[in-house]
Order: C-alpha cells, then structure tokens, then sequence
C-alpha cells in the first residue's frame, strides 16, 4: 500500500453560541463551521511498529506539550478494527496549537482517515462518530471537513446551505489558550439556538447573516488574553474585511474577505504592523 497524505484543514467556527451545559460540565453548543485552506499534513505509511515524527514551522509548540492526538488516534482507530497499530506517521504541523482553530483536532480527524485508507478498514459511520468523539468534542465535525452546522457538545451535526466564495484571514497573537479555561471563565446567560437562513450568495451576504450572531466564548477568552481585543480591532479597521469574530475558544480570530486579493492585502497590512503575529489568508472551503 502506497504513503497515503490528507490535509487536516484548519476549522473555524464563523459564529458560536453557547446554549446550555451538561451536568458533566460539557456546554452545549450551536456553531457554523467551515475549514479553511490551511493546515496540517498527515502521511502514514506501512511500517513494523508505531510511530510519529513532527516537522513544520510550529513543531516546536507541542514540545513538553505531553503526548500527541495523532498517537491516540491511531491506537483507537486499532483497537476499534482489531488490529496491530502499525503505522509509520509524519505530522508537519503549521497550524498554532491551543489556538481555537482544531489544530489537534484536525490531526486526530484526519488519522482516523488515512490510517482507515492504508489499514483498509471501514467503521460503520455510527462507530467512527463515536471514536472521534472521545478524542476531542471537535473531532467529529473535522472527519466532515466541510461547511456544517454544530450541536450539542460537537456531537450533532447537520447540513447547512451551500456557501458562498470567500477569503479568511487567521491571526493569532501567539499565545496559546487552554480551552477548558475560557469554558471556565465564560460569564452570563445561554444564547438560544438560531436556525440558518436561505443560501448567501456571496460573501456580502454572509456577512450579512453572521452580523447578528457572535461567538459567546469572546469576552471570556479576552479576559485571559486581552490581545484578543486588538487583534479583533485590527481585522474590523482593515479595509475590505465585512466581519472580524473570534474562533472556537481563541485566540484566534478570522476576517472575512470577498475575494483573495483583499485578503492577500489585508494580511500583508496586518503582518506589517505586528509581525510577531501568526496571520495568514486562506480559502474559505465550501466543499470537501
Ligand atoms: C469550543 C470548540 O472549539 C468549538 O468548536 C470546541 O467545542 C472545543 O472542542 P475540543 O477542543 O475538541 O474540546 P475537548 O478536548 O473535547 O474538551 C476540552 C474541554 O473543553 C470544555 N468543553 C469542550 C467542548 C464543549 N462542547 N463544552 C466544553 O465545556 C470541557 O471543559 C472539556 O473538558
Ligand atoms: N497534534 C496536535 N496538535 C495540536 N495540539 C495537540 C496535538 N496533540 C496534542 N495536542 C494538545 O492538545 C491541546 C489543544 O490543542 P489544539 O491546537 O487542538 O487546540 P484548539 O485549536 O484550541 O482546539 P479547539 O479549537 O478544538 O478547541 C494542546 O494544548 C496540546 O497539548
């Protein structure tokens, strides 16, 4: 069986709004998420044993960090088929971690997809579900890798109206966020669910949509790291952009952008002023 490579996309939730919380403690969630044309690559080849390598610009970050996803992803998906974790992977990570764009996730995602292909194994759906959903609550909408609207606690998941054609630009300041800690610090009521409208089309329109929906976790994540709200402030000033939210549980924050040159130009601005941030511009991916 031949290398097999899959990209693991950034995910980006475009509004998220918290409904509710289990008596476990998990918080009920309404969310449309997207990916965006950047991210991880994972290739897993045959091999006698299990193994992971990690190169790539933010390789270091998982250094100290304990173990990887990938590894446990592999081990479950083995343990499911009933068979030898047996694996030669490589990880090159570009994507920051802690970051509120399922780095991790979108690694343990797409694990479970190329070790299926190499190990020729198929899970019933229902099965594969629930394995990605004990690596991590985000885990299930990256094995989608296409637009999707979230419930529950990542758990449920439904079609959405196609999307219309539009540019991202993702910028971190550089400073992880624990998930659980924003979770914790999170103040205030529930949101209630929100149905989608009709198909936007086009970008203008989206925007359009998602300016009455926010991402509940925001206040509590710029609580802990206030450069959040620059960082927000930056994208809203920014020429072009016609929506700045924060991802998932932070920091990173996205600007939507029509088209691929107000986006190239809106990251080259930002990056100019603080170079020390991550930023980068990608396709939004409206299909998988
Ligand atoms: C906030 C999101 O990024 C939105 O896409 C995700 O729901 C987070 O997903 P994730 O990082 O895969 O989360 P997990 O690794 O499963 O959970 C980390 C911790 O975040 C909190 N958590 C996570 C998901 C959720 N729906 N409710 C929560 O309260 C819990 O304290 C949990 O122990
Ligand atoms: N391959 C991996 N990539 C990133 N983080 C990993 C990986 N394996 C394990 N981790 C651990 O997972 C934690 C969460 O990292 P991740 O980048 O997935 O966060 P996140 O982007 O905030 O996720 P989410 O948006 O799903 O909440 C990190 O602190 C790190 O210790």
């Amino acid at each position: 069986m031949p290398p097999v490579s899959v990209e693991a996309w950034a995910k980006v939730n475009l509004y998220l709004h918290v409904t509710g919380k289990r008596p476990d403690g998990y918080h009920l969630l309404d969310s449309l998420v997207v990916f965006a044309g950047i991210g991880d690559t994972l290739r897993v080849e045959a091999a006698d044993d299990l193994s992971l390598s990690v190169d790539g610009p933010t390789a270091a970050l998982l250094d100290g960090m304990g173990g990887n996803i990938v590894l446990d992803a592999a081990q479950a998906l083995a343990r499911a088929a009933q068979i030898p974790a047996l694996a030669r992977i490589h990880l090159t990570k570009r994507l920051p971690v802690a970051a509120g764009i399922g780095g991790g996730s979108a690694d343990a995602a797409a694990t479970l997809l190329a070790l299926s292909r190499l190990w020729g194994v198929t899970l019933p759906p229902a099965q594969l579900h629930a394995l990605a959903l004990a690596l991590g609550a985000d885990v299930p909408v990256c094995l989608r890798r296409r637009p999707t609207r979230m419930g529950g606690i990542g758990d449920t998941l439904a079609e959405v109206p196609p999307l219309p054609a539009a540019w991202l630009v993702l910028v971190n300041p550089r400073i992880g966020l624990s998930t659980p800690a924003v979770f914790k610090a999170r103040q205030g009521c529930f949101s209630a669910p929100q149905p989608l409208e009709s198909s936007p089309a086009d970008a203008e329109q989206l925007a359009a949509m998602l300016a009455h929906r926010g991402n509940d976790l925001t206040d509590a994540a710029i609580s802990l790291v206030p450069d959040i709200a620059e960082v927000l402030q930056m994208l809203q000033t920014t020429p072009e952009c016609l929506l700045a939210r924060m991802s998932g549980s932070g920091a990173t924050c996205f600007g939507l952008f029509a088209g691929q040159a107000q986006a190239d130009a809106a990251a080259a601005a930002i990056a100019a002023v603080h170079g020390q941030w991550w930023c980068k511009s990608a396709p939004l991916l409206s299909a998988s």
